[in-house]
């Protein structure tokens, strides 16, 4: 059974994922951890493959860029393809003074600008928040990485990468706010939505208030060895 954005049969995705934004990102990913990976499906370039991590059946696929986008692959991996755990693996932008480009975040909440979090319930904004047991299980395996600071934390889910507010940079500051991106709030409210967990863990690509050490494009597809060892082992924790 094909859905209109995902080719594979039910069966040839695994109960868990991991999802990048960038399908190049993906494929890395994918033949980086997995054994045997094999490509499921690769509609609009957004590449899926499936093989095993440490024995257990694994899937790795791109979002693509933005809300709306993780939002349509993860109803289709939850309601269609029987998958039971998605962890983002993105790149974000650092806002916080104590996070370096790098860093590792681990996403305990997500804030945003979109209108998503009043879209599900009339007349409620959802508080966006990841699985426990998942965030449970990163904060296990967070501790089996010793070279690369890993910040558990609020992140905010941006609808535009260029739209930056300074008075809205600063007020997510002050409430602690680690890092901006654009997909996890879209993720947290489809798992809540379709009865499936979810996480995001992050890489900071850069710093909203010193560029000096910021990536480039090729180290965004590249430099992710920490926060996916962590997600992985948090998908089978
Ligand atoms: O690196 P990925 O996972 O795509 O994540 C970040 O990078 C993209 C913007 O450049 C957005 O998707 C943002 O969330
Ligand atoms: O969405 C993103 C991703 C990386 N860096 C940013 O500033 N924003």
């Amino acid at each position: 059974m094909a859905t209109p954005h995902i080719t594979a049969d039910v069966g040839e995705i695994a109960p868990l994922v991991l999802m990048p934004g960038d399908p190049r990102r993906a494929e890395r990913i994918a033949k980086d951890i997995l054994d045997d990976p094999k490509l499921v499906s690769e509609v609009r370039g957004i590449g899926a493959w499936t093989g095993t991590y440490n024995g257990t059946p694994m899937s790795v696929m791109a979002s693509g860029m933005g809300i709306p986008s993780v939002c349509i692959y993860a109803t289709e991996l939850y309601r269609f393809y029987g998958v039971k755990r998605i962890i983002r693996v993105g790149t974000c932008g650092a806002m916080s003074p104590n996070v370096r480009v790098r860093d590792v975040i681990v996403a305990t909440a997500a804030h945003t600008n979109s209108s998503l979090p009043h879209l599900f319930v009339p007349d409620a904004s959802l508080s966006l928040a990841p699985s426990f047991s998942l965030l449970h299980g990163a904060g296990h395996a967070a501790k089996a990485v010793k070279d690369v600071p890993v910040h558990f934390g609020p992140i905010y889910s941006s609808d535009h990468f260029y739209l930056v507010k300074p008075a809205t940079t600063e007020g997510l500051i002050k409430l602690g706010t680690l890092g901006v991106e654009m997909e996890a709030t879209g993720l947290y409210a489809t798992a809540m939505a379709e009865g499936g967990e979810a996480l995001a863990i992050l890489t900071a690509s850069d710093h909203l208030f010193d560029p000096s050490q910021d990536m480039t494009a090729a180290e965004r597809e590249t430099s992710y060895q920490a926060m996916v060892e962590i997600a992985a082992n948090t998908l089978v924790f």
